[in-house]
C-alpha cells in the first residue's frame, strides 16, 4: 500500500492492467426462499472503471454487499487480488480489506464527526499513527477530492450534497486504496455537480492507478466515465462490454434503457 497518494502515474499499457482485481464466479445469493443472485459471474481488471447497471431491487447492492462480506452467499467464489476471500487467513483479509475503500450509498457520513475525523475513521482502524500524521494525511485526502480547506473542520450537516459526495470519498481513498466501490455516487445531485463529480473519478484513476467499481443508475455517468458497463438482470450479469456494445444490444432492458430517448440525447452529445 503506497499513503500519499503516491502511486504512478497510469501512461501506457501494462501487463498489470490485465491483472483482475475482482472476480466473482457462480455467486448465488437468497434470503429465505427468495434467490437474488443466481450463478452471477463478473470480473473487473485494474485500472478499469467498471458502471454495473440494473433495475431497481435488481440486487446490485445486494452483489456489492457480498463482494465487501456484508451478505453471506450461498454458493460461488469471489476473489479479490487472486485471494479467494472466503479461503483467506484472518491476515490475508485484513490485507485485502485495507486495499478496498467504500463510498456507501448517500455518503453516509458519521454525523456527529468533522470531515477531517471522517477520513481518518478507516486510518484509526487499520493504522497506528500518529495524531499530527494522520491530520496531514486526512488534509491531503480532503484536497484531493476539491474540497476547500476549510470543509475539513464542517460537519456533514453544513455540507452541500456534492461536498458530502466529496467528503465521503475522500473517506474511501483515506488508505490508499487499489479499488473504491461507489454505490450510486451521483444520486442526488445537480447534472453539474454529477458530471463534476464524474471528472473527479476519472482523474483519480488516471493518476492514483485505481480500479473504479460503480453502481449507478445515472447514464450521463455511463456514457462518459465508465470503461466498460455491466447489466444485472434476470439474477445475473445479462450483458457486459463498452457503451457501443450496450447501444447494440437487442436485451430489451438494455435497448430500453440505452437506447431510450433520454440516452438517445446523450449518445449524440457524447458523440460530438
Ligand atoms: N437483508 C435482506 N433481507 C431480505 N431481502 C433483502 C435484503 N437485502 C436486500 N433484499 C432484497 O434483495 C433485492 C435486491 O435489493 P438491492 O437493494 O440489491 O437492489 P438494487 O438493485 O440495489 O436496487 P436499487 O437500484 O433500487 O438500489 C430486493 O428485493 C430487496 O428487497
Amino acid at each position: 500500500m503506497a499513503l500519499l497518494g503516491t502511486k504512478p502515474t497510469r501512461t501506457t499499457q501494462t501487463a498489470e492492467e490485465d491483472e483482475i482485481v475482482l472476480s466473482a464466479h457462480d455467486v448465488t445469493v437468497s434470503f429465505a426462499d427468495k434467490v437474488i443472485l443466481d450463478k452471477l459471474s463478473l470480473h473487473i481488471r485494474r485500472g478499469e472503471i467498471l458502471g454495473f447497471v440494473g433495475a431497481s431491487g435488481a440486487g446490485k447492492s445486494v452483489l456489492l454487499r457480498t463482494i465487501l462480506g456484508l451478505v453471506h452467499k450461498q454458493s460461488g467464489t469471489i476473489k479479490l487480488f487472486g485471494v479467494d476471500v472466503e479461503k483467506a487467513s484472518e491476515r490475508e483479509r485484513l490485507r485485502i480489506d485495507m486495499r478496498l475503500g467504500v463510498l456507501f450509498q448517500h455518503g453516509a457520513l458519521f454525523s456527529a464527526l468533522t470531515v477531517l475525523e471522517n477520513v481518518q475513521v478507516p486510518m484509526r482502524e487499520y493504522l497506528d499513527l500518529p495524531k499530527k500524521l494522520m491530520d496531514e494525511l486526512a488534509m491531503l485526502k480532503v484536497e484531493l477530492v476539491g474540497l476547500p480547506p476549510d470543509a475539513a473542520q464542517k460537519f456533514p450537516s453544513e455540507l452541500s450534497g456534492g461536498m458530502i459526495k466529496r467528503a465521503a470519498l475522500a473517506r474511501a481513498l483515506a488508505l490508499d486504496p487499489d479499488i473504491v466501490f461507489l454505490d450510486e455516487p451521483t444520486s442526488g445531485l445537480d447534472p453539474i455537480s454529477a458530471a463534476e463529480f464524474d471528472e473527479l473519478v476519472v482523474k483519480l484513476r488516471d493518476t492514483m492507478d485505481l480500479t473504479v467499481y460503480m453502481v449507478t443508475h445515472d447514464l450521463d455517468t455511463l456514457f462518459t466515465a465508465c470503461d466498460r458497463v455491466a447489466v444485472l438482470g434476470k439474477k445475473k450479469v445479462l450483458v457486459e462490454g463498452t457503451i457501443d456494445d450496450m447501444l447494440k444490444s437487442e436485451e430489451p432492458w438494455v435497448k430500453s434503457y440505452f437506447r431510450g430517448k433520454r440516452a438517445r440525447q446523450l449518445d449524440l452529445a457524447a458523440r460530438e
